[in-house]
């Protein structure tokens, strides 16, 4: 970690994504991006800091706010430095989906950096975005964990979701929307209204029950939907080993997550008016992390451009809380150049160099997705499928 005297004079900026699960805080130095051909990799961060849930709605007010002061002053602590040092903040955080809520948590940093700080508030969509894109604020981000959503940004500032609305109101490609499909299935072959699966043994070998009738007891006995959504590796495991039903339930999510994209695509036409045009679609979250055979973000991505050819498909390298701290970045250098102050025009983000990107990063796997990436984004942040 760095000190003050060697790393924070020029100031700092925190990145910060806010989750249910977790908060996440990095700050990250603003003087060594002055010359891009010192920025080591990985990309330097002074300090790191979690903490616990920060979404106001699971947890309430006062213990989010709490819970995000903690964190920043934790990640600055173990950087060497203090509020005094930030010159940016970019907080992500989940439940941030109205004016109301960016208001409220943007008050609860006034209380704590000086006005000429620039903060921003976003939804926790927009550090995932932004970690894949070097911060910039364009393009469709799918994220598929516990539950699912897709976000999407034009350049120009308009913005669209599409699903995130819970299970019950049809995120049928969550890790939610798969087990609990999974489940159900188990219990119609167990009733005889449904096709004999290999997830009922598979399942109940994994919950450790002895009968599908156990399953009803285990599903009451806590309702959060994380718990649920635990056993898609199992229903992703069935499905490679051949099972029908499994595979069913992975192509129908597939479906459905790359529905949620086309629909913000095609409301933000950020494909452009023949629908050809290349735009970044950054995919997050654990549901679609790569499997070596059933690899549901591939299959998703697969079906995106066969309907967006010019989709450029991403998986960050780096945190959400990077991206939040590249957005923030991102955003003091535009009003820098605004303003005019020619010094600072002459630095570059990390992994934005001056070089624009027209082939395969160092390291890359050859891959047939590979064609359609053609961003003027380096190797730092992309993952190439
Ligand atoms: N190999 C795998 N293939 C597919 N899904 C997986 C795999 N490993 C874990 N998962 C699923 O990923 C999900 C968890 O992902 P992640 O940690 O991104 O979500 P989360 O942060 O809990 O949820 P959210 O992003 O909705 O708040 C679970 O549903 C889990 O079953």
């Amino acid at each position: 970690m760095g000190s003050e005297s060697d790393c924070c004079n020029e100031g700092v900026i925190l990145g910060v994504d806010g989750g249910t699960t977790s908060t996440v805080c990095v700050c990250m130095p603003l003087l060594p991006f002055s010359d891009h051909r010192h920025i080591p990799e990985p990309f330097p961060i002074l300090g790191r800091a979690v903490a616990g849930c920060s979404n106001y709605n699971s947890v309430g007010e006062n213990a989010a706010r709490e819970t995000l002061k903690q964190v920043m002053a934790e990640a600055l602590l173990k950087a060497g430095t203090n509020h005094s040092a930030v010159r940016a903040v970019c907080l992500g955080v989940s439940g941030v989906n109205h004016p109301t809520d960016q208001e409220m948590i943007l008050n609860w940093m006034r209380d704590i950096f000086p006005g000429d700080v620039k903060i921003h508030v976003e939804n926790d969509a927009v550090a995932a975005l932004a970690s894949g894109t070097v911060g910039k604020l364009h393009g469709c981000v799918l994220i598929a964990g516990t539950g699912c959503i897709s976000y999407g940004f034009r350049e120009d500032g308009r913005e669209a979701r599409a699903a995130g609305a819970g299970p019950v109101l049809g995120d049928w490609g969550s890790g939610y929307g798969i087990a609990a499909q999974g489940l159900t299935a188990i219990m119609r072959a167990h009733d005889g209204r449904g096709p004999k699966t290999m997830l009922t043994n598979c399942v109940l070998k994994s919950l450790n029950l002895s009968s599908p009738d156990e399953i009803i007891g285990w599903t009451y006995a806590d309702s959060s939907w994380a718990r649920i959504a635990a056993l898609v590796p199992e229903v992703v495991s069935c499905a490679e080993a051949g099972d029908q039903i499994a595979n069913d339930i992975l192509n129908n999510a597939v479906q459905e997550l790359a529905m949620s994209v086309k629909a913000v695509v095609q409301r933000l036409q950020l494909a452009g008016e023949d629908g050809t045009g290349s735009f970044p679609v950054v995919i997050v979250g654990g549901v679609l992390e790569a499997n070596k055979r059933w690899d549901i973000g591939k299959e998703v991505i697969s079906s995106i451009l066969k309907t967006y050819p010019g989709a450029c498909p991403i998986r960050p390298k780096v945190e959400p809380a990077i991206g939040a701290a590249l957005f923030a970045w991102n955003s003091l250098m535009k009003e820098v150049k605004a303003n005019g102050h020619r010094d600072m025009l002459n630095t570059h983000p990390p992994g934005a160099r001056a070089a624009s990107y027209s082939g395969s990063p160092p390291g890359a796997e050859e891959s047939p997705m590979r064609s359609s990436l053609s961003l003027e984004l380096d190797s730092w942040s992309l993952s190439l499928f």
